[in-house]
């Protein structure tokens, strides 16, 4: 039976998406929410708007969603979501809004149903209700609301507190059947698992304590990430995904970088490793059915409002074209793409689907975050772009950053014109995903490494898929670790490099933890380089110099730099 198509307009209204840790303190939100997430999830499967058939557009059960449009050519990846290309930041933009026009046409319905003295309060919030972001920058490890809480206390339609099951924490499928085509192990568990404790067993229980230790340790080296992106990347093809650069000559993947270019991550490595960290083994950690973990949406809610900043810091830069790399249910491998690319199956009004061209100003999608709010009350006013790169600062910059500071305030209170200069050394690490067969990450220690594998990997990254024989980089910040852990002096080259090729020490990790034997990965290449930061008079942001490689700190290791080779 064919059915109206579901047009993707996005909430009512124009709103702020709150912090997660701010929108559980709101009351109204927070019970509205809560119950309409329940609604969504127990809504049958086969509803167009349940939350069932929102999380499987991602991946799997590889159906289609809202109505035909013929599957094509031998997409070798049979979900609609796009990664490992240009397209992954703008694709999930619509696929948030259309979670948030969900939830809140369900919290409208159920905001009628408060009683009178509280129907108006209820309704108002409903209309300004958003999807929460989860700030793993700052908040890496999520409220017990999210994570451990098995019920929650929220506010029922007469007044009083209610307690419901927390829908989350975990979706229960209902039912799961063989024709999802789920993957070993998720065809077994009944319910979406973090950290789930054994793979083999269909009632397994979650490591909640070891979630939270993998989050709480990769915390600065997620805010380092996040900010050397935010002010130092500066184009699409860098920013927007992972693929390396010497992959290919196609515009899709990052350029080689000029000799003054500081190396940052894209927003989709650095989504990679929240993926897995908080999948550890379960499903946020794979592709396939990701999307049925409700962390999911305030996860990729970050990763919009990550898109919105760098879009407002490069104010001319936005989708630019190139290739589809792993194809997806619509899109054959290898077809062109840009930023007129439908985004299927997100149809607008018009209609016809969404595209990255028409979905650059997200007050248009009815939503915005509260750092375009600035500045808030007390605080110092100015031009819009410099109250939101201080912000910028405030939220995430580190000991680099901290030193960089300091030194200017030294020349300025002796009046000195000396240069502001700090070395930023930075791995980057190159792998092809293939390798292994399955999502693997690179710890990288400074210093001494602990002997069980599982143990907290602060410095991480290169993450991968089983897809192709893509490869895919990513750089980890080591400047924390050497000013917190090694007792060098300096920064300078004649302290750290020989220091790092003494105690530079990486391993290679499936999701679950579980090592994996270096001489597995032939491709694993990990090179050090060091970048000269300035903070110029009037700067905001840090100002790459120059970049210098130095081979010489993991040649001859296994994984180290190949010096020589192209
Ligand atoms: N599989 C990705 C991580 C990831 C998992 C689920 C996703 O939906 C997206 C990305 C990796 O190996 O890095």
């Amino acid at each position: 039976m064919s059915r109206d198509r579901y047009v993707v307009k996005g909430p009512q209204g124009v709103a702020n998406r709150l912090e997660i840790n701010d929108f559980i303190k709101n009351e109204a939100h927070f019970s509205l929410y809560v119950q309409a997430l329940i609604k969504l999830q127990q809504k049958d499967q086969s509803e167009v708007d349940s939350f069932f058939q929102i999380g499987g557009i991602h991946g799997l059960p590889a159906a289609e969603w809202d109505p035909p449009r013929a599957p094509q050519g031998d997409a070798r990846w049979l979900g609609y979501c796009t990664h490992e290309d240009v397209l992954f930041p703008t694709w999930h933009r619509p696929y948030m809004i259309l979670m948030e026009q969900a939830i809140q046409e369900e919290a409208m319905k159920i905001a009628e149903t408060y009683k009178p003295e509280l129907k108006e309060r209820f309704k108002k919030a409903a209309l300004k209700l958003r999807q929460p972001y989860w700030d793993w920058a700052k908040n890496s490890v999520p409220p017990p609301e999210v994570i451990s809480k098995d019920r929650l206390t929220i506010i029922v339609f007469n007044g009083e507190e209610g307690s419901v099951a927390n829908p989350f924490r975990r979706y229960t499928f209902n039912p799961l059947v063989p024709s999802f085509g789920f993957p070993e192990p998720f065809d077994k568990w009944q319910t979406t698992l973090r950290h789930p404790r054994d793979e083999t067993d269909p009632n397994t229980t979650e490591n909640i304590d070891r979630l939270k230790s993998w989050m709480q340790c990769t915390q600065t080296d997620i805010r380092d990430k996040t900010y050397f992106m935010l002010f130092c990347v500066h184009t699409w093809p860098q920013f927007s995904n992972r693929t390396a650069s010497n992959n290919s000559k196609d515009a899709n993947h990052a350029p080689h970088d000029g000799p003054s270019v500081i190396r940052g991550n894209s927003v989709e490595a650095i989504h990679d490793a929240i993926h897995l960290n908080i999948g550890g083994g379960g499903h946020m950690a794979d592709t396939n059915v990701a999307g049925f973990d409700p962390i999911f949406y305030m996860h990729h809610a970050q990763v919009d409002r990550l898109l919105s900043l760098w879009a407002f810091l490069n104010p001319d830069v936005w989708v630019t074209p190139s290739t589809s790399l792993n194809g997806t249910w619509t899109i054959p491998k290898g077809d062109p793409i840009d930023k007129n690319t439908d985004l299927t199956p997100f149809w607008n009004a018009q209609p016809e689907y969404w595209t990255s061209a028409r979905i650059m100003d997200t007050a248009s999608l009815g939503y915005t975050y509260p750092d375009f709010d600035r500045p808030l009350p007390g605080e110092p006013t100015g031009p819009l772009p410099t109250i939101i790169a201080e912000n910028i600062n405030r939220l995430y910059a580190g000991a680099t950053f901290n030193k960089l500071l300091s030194q200017r305030a030294v020349a300025e209170s002796q009046d000195s014109a000396a240069q502001l200069r700090v070395w930023e050394w930075t791995a980057r690490i190159h792998v092809k995903k293939y390798e292994v067969g399955g999502s693997f990450s690179i710890p990288l220690f400074v210093g001494s490494v602990p002997e069980n594998p599982e143990e907290c990997t602060p410095e991480s990254c290169g993450n991968c898929l089983t897809r192709l024989d893509n490869i895919v980089e990513g750089f980890a910040h080591l400047n924390n670790a050497l000013l917190t852990r090694s007792g060098l002096e300096s920064l300078e080259s004649s302290d750290v490099m020989p220091y790092l090729k003494e105690n530079l020490h990486w391993r290679a990790a499936k999701a679950s933890g579980e090592a994996i034997e270096l001489s597995r990965l032939p491709s694993l290449e990990v090179e050090v380089t060091a970048t000269r930061l300035t903070l110029p008079p009037g700067s905001i942001f840090p100002v790459a110099e120059e970049t210098i490689i130095y081979h010489e700190i993991t040649e001859g290791k296994q994984g180290g730099a190949r010096s020589g080779e192209a």
